[in-house]
């Protein structure tokens, strides 16, 4: 590929991953036959409940899962490379440089008994100097803490510490991608708005390109310009924001979008989506069919097949594409009658 075909083409390209664990008590298929892209630029979303099967994809693209699952893919390629043929080496270079993580837990994922100066220079893999990770962490509003980057994590509230984190993953070697999973599960309301709103603004900034993975539709909302929704290990619908909010096409994005809370009106009861998403994987037919008010016989025995459709009045996405097609996964699709 030359140098303007692979500048035009998706920074990220994902067809027909699986992701299968080995347990003691059998196999564990938690990624399957997911496809779809990342437009250069774009912040996409990957949302939906605990145990579809969003970090596995995460970790897969970081190829970092658990010694002995099984991975494979027809494509897996990150700006060009194919990441599933990489060596270890090549991926090690890749990670850190290119793609940048942002973890969950940001209290667990440094070590309590380290000052955190020493772990986040080592984040960097030692090549920031005091002077340059002060400049890092007064980038991301914590110039006010320089004095006591000696201190441990605990010392820190958990908001601090992700932005340090974010300074280190996102700053330090301004990657091309971001992977954000769940950055702000931990944190109470107000923080997580101001945690968004700075991965939102040095995306603005650096040119990034930030694949969020979240189980909050409201997150969604706020900062993406597509979104993916997984359930059951399968990638169920693709669309831009606007359209999964205006025009959700799968059963299960419109029973999201009724159990979020800020689509009810005040003393309006939530609607939980009845059921467990537990299992889900190794039924015979669509994943949400136990769970679903309008599956038929046939979604009980045979899985759909994912049909992209293209918009015929497309919506300005507010990554500016037009022509991006939507995905869904499902026998009955549309809004209800
Ligand atoms: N290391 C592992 N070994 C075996 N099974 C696993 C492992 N990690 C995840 N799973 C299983 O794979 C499925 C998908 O889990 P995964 O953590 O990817 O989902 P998730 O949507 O990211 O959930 P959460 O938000 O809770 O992390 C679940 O059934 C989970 O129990």
């Amino acid at each position: 590929m030359g140098r303007t075909e692979l500048q035009q083409a998706p920074l990220l390209e994902v067809s027909n991953l699986d992701v299968t664990y080995r347990t003691a008590r059998g196999t564990v298929p938690a990624v399957r036959g997911v496809s779809f892209h990342v437009e250069r630029g774009e912040v996409f979303g990957l949302v939906g409940e605990s145990g579809s099967g969003k970090s596995s994809l995460v970790t897969a693209l970081m190829r970092l899962l658990p010694r002995g699952t099984q991975m494979r893919a027809d494509t897996l390629e990150f700006n060009g490379a194919d990441l599933a043929s990489m060596s270890e080496s090549g991926l090690r270079a890749l990670r850190g440089s290119d793609i940048g993580l942002v973890p969950q837990r940001p209290m667990t994922s440094l070590s309590p008994v380290t000052p955190v100066a020493a772990q986040l220079r080592r984040l960097t893999g030692g090549q920031v100097d005091d002077e340059r990770l002060h400049a890092l962490l007064a980038d991301v509003g914590l110039g006010g803490l320089k004095k006591r980057l000696g201190d441990y994590p605990f010392q820190f509230s958990g908001g601090q510490l992700q932005r340090m984190l974010i300074a280190i993953a996102v700053l330090a070697r301004e990657p091309q991608l971001v992977l954000a999973d769940e950055p702000t599960t931990t944190l109470d309301a107000t923080v997580q708005a101001q945690v968004l709103r700075l991965l939102l603004d040095l995306r603005e900034r650096l040119g990034n390109t930030v694949l969020l993975v979240t189980h909050d539709l409201s997150v969604v909302a706020q900062v993406c310009d597509r979104v993916g929704v997984m359930y059951g290990g399968r990638l169920v619908e693709v669309a831009t924001t606007r359209q999964l909010f205006e025009d959700p096409q799968h059963p299960y994005t419109r029973a999201l979008l009724r159990a979020m809370p800020s689509n009810r009106a005040v003393g309006e009861r939530l609607m939980p989506i009845p059921g467990s998403v537990s299992g889900a994987q190794l039924l015979p037919g669509c994943p949400f069919a136990p769970r679903c008010d309008r599956a038929t016989d046939l979604c009980h025995r045979v899985d759909p097949e994912s049909v992209t459709t293209y918009d015929i009045t497309p919506h300005q996405s507010d990554a500016g594409q037009t022509d991006v097609g939507r995905t869904v996964r499902c026998h009955h699709p549309g809004s209800p009658a």
